[in-house]
């Protein structure tokens, strides 16, 4: 079924576009055809039922289905402005996780104190200079908007943090390697209302230094925190466009009844 897509009329510009996205469990077609724009600067919203493909569809922004046999990607995603295809064979997937970090469902701290957290991926590309490591990690945790919470006690273990310090701890280690996207799988899900109304905002606040693409089931949460939404369901993209109008006038009955809960 070809997808209903409205590109706003003045569109921003291009930061990625899945083009013709099939991927595969095994013999199992999970995306299907799959071509979506990605706004620079703003946040995208993947919305759908339980087992329609949306963190199928996140999880191939950074190749995170590589880590298993079996799994196979067709077309492929653009990243601009430079034009590669990180799906391509010749492009190292450690390089896209880099251009492109993840945050997930349960915040997932390294065994580390905080402050080596932070510090994890800078090290990882070769960064040994202290007072760099130590610039950047204040600047990941002011972008994660846990500095003051945590500027006395950067050697303590992470894993000592509340849930939501924990996510805000992970949104920052994300942050430290000045990815281009982040990709959020469900980030609140794990969260109490408070805490999952300061990474809201602060999803708001990033979104000016990076592109964002979301996960959530949360209708309320994808009206408040996205500028573009994009309904999915059967492993198709059924309906994007800007956010007012997916939740004000979708032009598909489908959205309208999964955004209206009269469906899924
Ligand atoms: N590792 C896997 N192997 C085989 N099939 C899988 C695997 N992971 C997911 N699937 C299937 O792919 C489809 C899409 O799953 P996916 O997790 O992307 O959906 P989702 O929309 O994110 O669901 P939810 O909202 O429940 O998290 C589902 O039919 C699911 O059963």
């Amino acid at each position: 079924m070809p997808s209903t897509i409205t590109l706003p009329q003045n569109p921003p510009p291009l930061k990625a576009q899945a083009k013709d996205l099939d991927f595969y469990y095994g013999d199992f077609k999970a995306l299907k055809g799959i071509n979506m724009p990605v706004y620079e600067n703003k946040v995208t919203a993947l919305i759908g039922p339980s087992g329609c493909g949306k963190s199928t569809f996140l999880r191939c922004f950074n190749r995170m289905h590589d880590l298993y046999p079996g799994h196979r990607y067709d077309g492929s995603i653009h990243l601009h402005p430079d034009e590669v295809d990180v799906l391509h064979k010749s492009v190292d997937p450690i390089e896209v996780r880099m251009r492109i970090s993840m945050v997930f469902q349960k915040p997932n701290p390294f065994p580390k104190s905080i402050f080596e957290n932070v510090a994890y991926g800078l090290k990882v590309r070769g960064e040994k200079n202290r007072t760099v490591l130590e610039d950047k990690v204040e600047a990941a945790l002011k972008g994660g908007a846990l500095w003051n919470e945590v500027k006395d006690r950067l050697d303590d273990l992470a894993v000592n943090l509340s849930g939501g310090q924990q996510q805000r701890l992970c949104i920052a280690r994300a942050l430290a390697t000045d990815p281009e996207i982040i990709l959020f799988d469900e980030p609140t899900s794990a969260l109490d209302p408070i805490a999952t109304g300061s990474i809201e905002e602060l999803v708001g606040e990033i979104k000016h230094q990076v592109t964002v693409l979301i996960v959530t089931h949360n209708m309320q949460q994808a009206a408040r925190v996205s500028d573009y939404t994009a309904y999915m369901y059967l492993g198709e993209l059924m309906e994007f466009g800007e956010t007012n109008d997916i939740f004000m006038k979708p032009k598909r009955k489908e959205t309208e009844d999964y955004i209206t809960g009269r469906f899924g």
